[in-house]
């Protein structure tokens, strides 16, 4: 049995809905069927979720939400006709969306975790209803019913564990189910979100809960590529990948899979394949255990930006017993958590997301570090962009930092930082934002492109 989830773009209109019910009819094993809200039909449109985002918007904010509420009833229209349903979906999702926009807008996070999670709901729905016209034996099956149970940390939900005993049963059950990606309940009963792009972890869940084969993750790109093909043009497709490897990816930037959904199916030891809707003979990319090497230390290179970073120093750190621990307690006493912390003999950085350290909270622990540790030195550097390199073979290899490093040198790419990682499986390096692309192309020129000269130029050397 599979568990196949098909992302927002795989489901923006009727016509993607159709391709999406093909593929799903074309596998018997594919049973259980995560569904997105509709996405993007070209680049300037509008997700559902940032559609149904603005509406709660608007009822938090008190002013009028009729228009907001047409905007996601007509995406809705447009599909159900075009799918050659009855008008009849159409308004029980409009009932569902008034009925929503009737709750308490007392407590604003619960209100809008309500509607954001009905983009899911009310598609995985028409999903359900076209199939049965088909003559499909399929139906939408309710998280709330199936036993989703997360915690309650609005937008930002986790799984409680006795979900994975209370989802097995839909194991047993003998149809095509769709099952909305995105959300769970509470054990209050109210409805939580996970992050956005959280549908990827309500499929890694269910595979996880039915021991699936396989989970299929289906999107709109033929593969997982060695750099965001946003920032490298037509960069090399990833046939294999270990879960380290792409927890990594993810996690520093490759927003094809969500970082949060890997651990699921890494702990249960299900496979995953990333494969594409528009073109599903394409292999995709599989993620295990393991890879076979091609001699590339280098996999992938990922990279994000909106970060900033605390340099502090002071002579004889290293013997301050205890200065590590009060650094990071002041950061959580402010609410903040960190991602990377590169130290040295005498000085320490802390690397943190950009929006939670500005104006009076940045000044506010600027001066408590400052005093509190009676450090020598403390810089604090905004709009910074992280570069992830990471590989298996990164383990056995020496010289790939100097490889990168030289690599950024010769493109004038300032280096603000480096950090090997303790997973020896990743190496990052920091630099300006404005320099993020740069970098990312001239590290993948010195892996990829490069790398693959000098070894067709060894061949061809050989051949003649
Ligand atoms: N390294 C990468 N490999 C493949 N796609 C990537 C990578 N980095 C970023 N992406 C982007 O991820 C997109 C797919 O993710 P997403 O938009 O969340 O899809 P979905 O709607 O299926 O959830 C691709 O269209 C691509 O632009
Ligand atoms: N629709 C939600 C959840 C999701 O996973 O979407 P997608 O599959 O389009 O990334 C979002 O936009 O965040």
């Amino acid at each position: 049995m599979k568990v196949a989830k098909f992302g927002g773009t795989s489901l923006a209109s009727a016509e993607q809905i159709k391709k999406v019910c093909s593929i799903v009819l074309a596998d018997k094993s594919r049973k259980l069927i995560v569904a997105s809200a509709p996405g993007k039909r070209h680049k300037e449109d509008t997700k559902v979720t940032d559609l149904l985002i603005a509406l709660a918007e608007r009822c938090l904010a008190g002013e009028a939400a009729e228009a907001a509420l047409g905007a996601v009833v007509a995406r809705y229209r447009e599909i159900a006709e075009e799918l050659g349903l009855d008008d009849e979906i159409v308004n029980v999702i409009e009932q569902d969306l008034r009925a929503r926009m009737a709750l308490d807008t007392g407590k604003p996070e619960m209100f809008m975790d309500a509607l954001k999670a009905s983009g899911e709901d009310n598609n995985a729905k028409i999903i359900a209803r076209y199939l049965q016209s088909q003559g499909v034996n399929a139906s939408y099956v309710n998280p709330k019913d199936a036993g989703l149970l997360v915690s309650d940390e609005h937008g930002n939900a986790q799984v409680l564990p006795e979900s994975y005993d209370n989802l097995r049963a839909l194991r047993d059950r003998d149809e095509i189910m769709i099952f909305p990606g995105f959300f769970g309940y509470a054990p209050s009963g109210e409805i939580v979100t996970f992050s956005r792009g959280g549908s990827d972890i309500t499929g890694s869940i269910l595979a996880a809960a039915i021991k699936a084969d396989l989970y299929e993750n289906f999107t709109d790109v033929d593969s997982v590529f060695a750099a965001n093909p946003h920032l490298v043009e037509s960069p090399e497709a990833i046939e294999e990948l270990t879960y380290r490897e792409m927890r990594e990816l993810s996690y520093a930037g490759f927003s094809v899979f969500h970082d949060e959904a890997l651990i699921p199916a890494f702990r249960a030891g299900i496979p995953v394949c990333i494969k594409n809707t528009n073109n599903p003979s394409a292999p995709g990319t599989m993620i295990g255990f393991e890879r076979k090497g091609n001699g590339n230390p280098v996999v992938g290179i990922a990279s994000a930006d909106g970060f900033c970073s605390i340099y502090v120093s002071k002579y004889l750190m290293n013997r301050e017993i205890g200065f590590g621990r009060r650094l990071l307690h002041i950061l959580e006493d402010e609410g903040l958590s960190y991602e990377h912390i590169p130290s040295g003999i005498d000085d320490i950085t802390v690397i943190l997301k950009d929006a939670g350290l500005e104006g009076e909270k940045e000044e506010r622990i600027v001066k408590r570090i400052r005093e509190e540790l009676a450090v020598d030195d403390i810089v604090v550097e905004h709009d910074l962009s992280m570069i992830m390199i990471v590989g298996e073979g990164m383990r056995h290899n020496v010289g790939t930092t100097a490889r990168a490093a030289g690599a950024l040198a010769r493109a004038h790419v300032n280096l603000e930082m480096i950090n090997q990682g303790s997973s020896e499986v990743s190496m990052m390096f920091g630099v300006k934002a404005v320099q993020e692309q740069k970098a990312v192309q001239a590290i993948y020129d010195e892996f990829f492109k490069n790398a693959n000269i000098i070894r067709e130029e060894a061949v061809s050397h050989v051949r003649a």
